[in-house]
């Protein structure tokens, strides 16, 4: 992938607090319209390395990049490609959501001629025009993170940087959010979002990368995730009479790691980029095997993520 074509690109990015080594040598790319996953139990590092990207994290060190552009060459650059929503915002509370905007529109320095109607394109795109009068105070939460939304679209940034934004919401509104952002990633927005909530992710992004302690542990699309943890899976089997000759032929079939013997089951430990499961079957079947039960271990993404983090922190 060459620079031109990735809107972000981060290369070992480490930030410290003090003595704490919060980032600990991050490198991932971002080409232009993917939607990014940043996933990650709470303290892991995803605020910090968003906060470096938007320009806020003026210690650090490695090589931050927008549109080719390094962030701490030209801050005021990066500032104009870039909407940028904080895991926690202020909202103006005494303000009316048509003044909120055209606040922020003028601080983002759009022509005045412009205002009026580029306020009106982002108040119908998060569906909040029925609100444009009502004191932001009186919106509902999930109505207060869409406003947010929109205040980062108001002078059509490429890049959004998304610091958790369906946090504290209830399903439906998550749901709005959700699909708020496809809308956003159809109009050709490159966006990086953050979450603790995988599965919230999952749906959206068109590439994920998990984080864990300040290191990127994982990253690739949701497939490339799946296989690279897919090489862990196990396979639990009842087997009629199983032999100890049998057991010694199992451990002997390629793409087999392990075979662990339980009173009722065998745990079998799959590499299944060498060992499809239904192959496995056929194989054990070919041993003699009589085979009472089968069950892959399920490895839904929720289990995907907790193996691999382990709910470490920083
Ligand atoms: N300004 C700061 N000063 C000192 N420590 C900080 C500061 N900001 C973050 N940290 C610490 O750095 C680590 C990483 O925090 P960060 O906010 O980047 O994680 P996170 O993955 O975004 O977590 P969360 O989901 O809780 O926001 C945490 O241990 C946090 O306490």
């Amino acid at each position: 992938m060459t620079t031109e074509t990735n809107v972000v690109s981060v290369k070992n990015l480490n930030v410290h607090y003090g003595k704490l080594h919060a980032v600990r040598g991050i490198s991932f790319e971002i080409p232009k319209g993917e939607v990014f996953g940043f996933i990650g139990p709470n303290g892991a590092g995803k605020s910090s390395t968003i906060r470096v990207l938007a320009t806020l994290q003026k210690k650090f060190t490695g090589q931050v990049c927008v549109n080719g552009i390094e962030v701490r060459e030209n801050p005021d650059r990066i500032r104009e490609m870039i909407g940028f929503m904080p895991d926690f915002f202020g909202v103006y509370e005494d303000l009316t959501a048509r003044e909120y905007l055209h606040f922020f529109a003028a601080a983002y320095r759009l022509p005045k001629d412009r205002r009026h109607s580029t306020v009106s394109d982002v108040l119908e795109l998060t569906d909040l025009t029925h609100k444009i009068d009502s004191p932001v105070d009186s919106l509902s939460r999930g109505m207060k993170q869409r406003l947010a939304l929109a205040r980062v679209l108001l002078h059509d940034p490429d890049l959004l940087l998304l610091d958790e934004p369906a946090s504290g919401l209830d399903p439906r509104a998550r749901i709005e959010v959700r699909e708020l952002l496809k809308a956003m990633q159809e109009m050709g927005k490159t966006i990086l979002i953050s979450s603790h909530i995988l599965h919230e992710l999952a749906q959206l992004c068109t590439r994920i990368g998990i984080i864990e302690a300040g290191q990127l542990v994982a990253e690739g699309s949701l497939n490339e995730i799946f296989q690279q943890l897919s090489l862990k899976r196990v396979v639990h089997v009842q087997i009629v009479k199983l032999s100890d000759e049998a057991l010694k032929e199992m451990e002997q079939i390629p793409g087999i790691d392990s075979v662990e013997r339980h009173t009722d089951r065998v745990a079998i430990r799959l590499r299944e980029d060498e060992l499809a499961v239904e192959d496995l079957h056929s194989e054990l079947v070919r041993l003699g095997c009589k085979i009472r039960m089968f069950q892959p271990e399920a490895m839904d993404m929720e289990t995907a993520f907790m193996k691999l983090t382990e709910g470490v922190t920083a």
